[in-house]
């Protein structure tokens, strides 16, 4: 189903496009079918990646690499998601990705996201991703419990003490009692806070969903 989504996408990209890359399983199947498509068509298509991940598939896959320095404006951001709700608030960084997607997807003129169906949610309902400064961390997690969230630093099975993201930073999952995203918005306005993985409705213009019998295009 990530497939169906991620071939949908394919569609909206034109000869001369600017694509920023998101980061994550679906985005990676993008990327495959992204540089067969630059191949077969001979394509003149630059991306600017979200993460390391990304960076290094898109080389692999023949991708012309580019920034935000060179192209500040990219013609359409694609990415992924880890919850999409009903009015297509989002919640991302389960890949701990979140500041670089944030900043891509807001730069760019338009921002897709593709999702398989079980991404879909009535309620945003988990964890929510931070990115954080590590010098600041003690004190963003006491402001957090001040403010009613509970902080989780993330770990890996492969790596001892927290995950690092590739900014250098501590990533947290961050629980809170119901994800209301003005709120959150305005309570993890923390210094130390790099980011959060709540992505408003407003940031998104479509999201491409694959379901077994196609893709779902919603639109706001
Ligand atoms: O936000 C992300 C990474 O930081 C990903 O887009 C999100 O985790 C979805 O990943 P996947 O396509 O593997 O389900």
């Amino acid at each position: 189903m990530k497939e169906i989504a991620a071939e949908k996408a394919l569609e909206f990209v034109e000869n001369g496009m600017i694509l920023g890359l998101g980061s994550g399983s679906t985005v990676r199947i993008f990327v495959e079918k992204l540089g067969e498509l630059v191949r077969k068509e001979r394509l003149k298509v630059e991306v600017i990646p979200t993460s390391y991940d990304t960076e290094i598939l898109a080389v692999k896959n023949g991708l012309k690499v580019s920034s935000l320095l060179e192209h500040p404006e990219p013609d359409l951001c694609v990415d992924g998601a880890d919850q999409v709700d009903r009015k297509l608030n989002l919640i991302k960084g389960g890949g701990g990705a979140l500041t670089r997607e944030k900043i891509v997807a807001e730069a760019s003129k338009k921002f897709y996201v593709v999702v398989d169906e079980s991404k879909l949610v009535e309620r945003l309902n988990m964890a929510i991703p931070v990115e954080i400064l590590p010098f600041a961390y003690g004190f963003v997690e006491r402001r957090l419990k001040e403010l009613g969230y509970n902080c989780n630093l993330r770990t890996s099975v492969r790596k001892l003490g927290p995950v690092i993201s590739d900014n250098g930073n501590y990533i947290a999952d961050v629980e809170a009692k119901e994800v209301d995203v003005e709120k959150i918005e305005r309570d993890f306005r923390v210094p130390g806070i790099i980011e959060h993985g709540v992505f408003p409705s407003e940031m998104v213009d479509l999201v491409i969903v694959g379901r077994r019998d196609g893709a779902e295009i919603i639109r706001k």
